[in-house]
């Protein structure tokens, strides 16, 4: 098992590596002071003859190259980025995680914190910096820097604080990771997937919007919960805008392929004795109602996104509803990001699956899209 190293500065690893890991009269050997990770390194040469206890237990045979084939770099170690991070190593899906924050006494402490966990991982292997050079190579990167929502406060409310950001942010993370693919979950998530978008210049299929991920998941809990079902066992997606103007598409909500319209054909309408559209009203309520009472929400969205990530890490093909370019789908004629059901793979988002909306389920899209648009029409970017 090969040991993680701490807080890396890359461009002076050596001192930050030697100072953290290596016992005095030591100098490091020179693939760790190109960086490497110090459980794969080759023989130390000794300053002096003197034997240690590394010396004499080990029994160097080879001095391998660490090549990571799958990894993570996570821009924003605050709570959601945090969340995503322990999702994703409790996982295993990377082999290196790179963390890269702002505030580096946050990220110091949070890549300590983090470390001293490695006994119970099956990828300790972290390494964090404010310089992105940390992240380079990275296989997918997920962006949850910014600002967060006050109580009360809309998610569009945040956008222009946090496109500045992501100038800063998206600028780095391309120029080390030219061919990574991008999960974008800072909010307003699907405006800020479309600015991750023109500022990368990548194509469609490496930009993901976490989008209405993690809606579907608080609506499949809520279904479960009112039918005493697992909500794995239960069916069905939220479309659109991640937020206040999402869409429940009730047409397709199922268990074990039975059709809930079916058995009720006013499901999610005004109409509807039994008052189901309550559920989609507390899956747009949920996160105001957590912030309201934590200050903001992170375990939901950080274990949603492991899920996205093993999709594209294991290159498994499953379909996630995540935020992507909607332009000529459903009557929609601008750029825009929305979550509609979307093939996830090594390449990123390889396909969209075309679901058949009712029409007032594609009138309220359409609504969505143009809410998006005039706010994004502003943007300089
Ligand atoms: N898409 C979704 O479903 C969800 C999105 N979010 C969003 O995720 C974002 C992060 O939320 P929290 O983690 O709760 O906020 P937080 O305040 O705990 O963490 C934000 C982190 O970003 C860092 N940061 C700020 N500017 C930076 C920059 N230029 N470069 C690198 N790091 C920078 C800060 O230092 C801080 O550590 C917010 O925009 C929030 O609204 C939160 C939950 C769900
Ligand atoms: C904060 C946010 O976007 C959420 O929890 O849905």
């Amino acid at each position: 098992m090969s040991w993680a190293v701490g807080v890396l500065r890359p461009s002076r690893r050596v001192s930050a590596v030697r100072a953290n890991f290596l016992s005095p009269g030591m100098a490091p050997s020179p693939r760790q002071a190109a960086g490497s990770p110090l459980g794969r390194a080759g023989p130390i040469t000794p300053v002096s003859k003197m034997a240690t206890v590394r010396s004499e237990l080990l029994k160097n045979l080879a001095s391998e190259e660490a090549v990571h084939r799958s990894k993570v770099s996570i821009v924003g170690t605050g709570a959601v980025g945090m969340a995503c991070a322990v999702s994703i190593l409790l996982k295993g899906l990377s082999d290196e995680l790179a963390l890269v924050d702002l505030d580096e006494g946050r990220l110091r402490g949070e890549t300590m914190d983090l470390l001293h966990g490695s006994p119970f991982l099956k990828m300790p292997h972290v390494v964090s910096s404010k310089d992105y050079l940390v992240t380079a190579n990275s296989s997918l990167v997920i962006i949850t820097a910014g600002a967060r929502q006050e109580p009360g406060e809309s998610r569009l409310n945040l956008v222009q604080r946090n496109v500045s950001i992501f100038k800063l942010i998206i600028s780095n993370v391309i120029q080390y990771s030219p061919r990574c693919k991008l999960i974008v979950v800072s909010n307003p998530v699907d405006i800020l997937s479309y600015v991750a978008w023109k500022l990368s210049a990548f194509p469609q299929s490496r930009v993901i919007g976490s989008g209405c991920n993690l809606d579907t998941a608080r609506f499949r809990f809520l279904i479960g919960q009112r039918l005493g079902i697992h909500p794995e066992s239960c069916h069905g997606w939220i479309l659109g805008e991640h937020g206040d103007s999402s869409v429940p598409v009730w047409s397709g909500v199922n268990i074990a392929g039975v059709s809930l319209k079916d058995l009720n054909r006013d499901i999610g309408t005004d109409k509807d004795p039994e008052q189901w559209e309550s559920v989609h009203k507390d899956v747009i309520a949920s996160a105001y109602k957590i912030i309201k009472m934590k200050g903001y929400t992170s375990w939901a969205i950080g274990l949603s996104v492991a899920d996205l990530s093993e999709s594209v890490l294991k290159d498994l093909r499953r379909v996630h509803p995540v935020s992507t370019v909607i332009k000529g789908l459903y009557g929609i004629n601008e750029e825009v990001f929305l979550s509609v059901p979307c093939v996830l793979g090594e390449s990123g988002i390889t396909d969209l699956i075309r679901v058949k909306l009712t029409p007032e389920e594609e009138a309220r899209l359409k609504k969505s899209a143009e809410t998006l648009w005039e706010i994004q029409k502003e943007l300089q970017l």
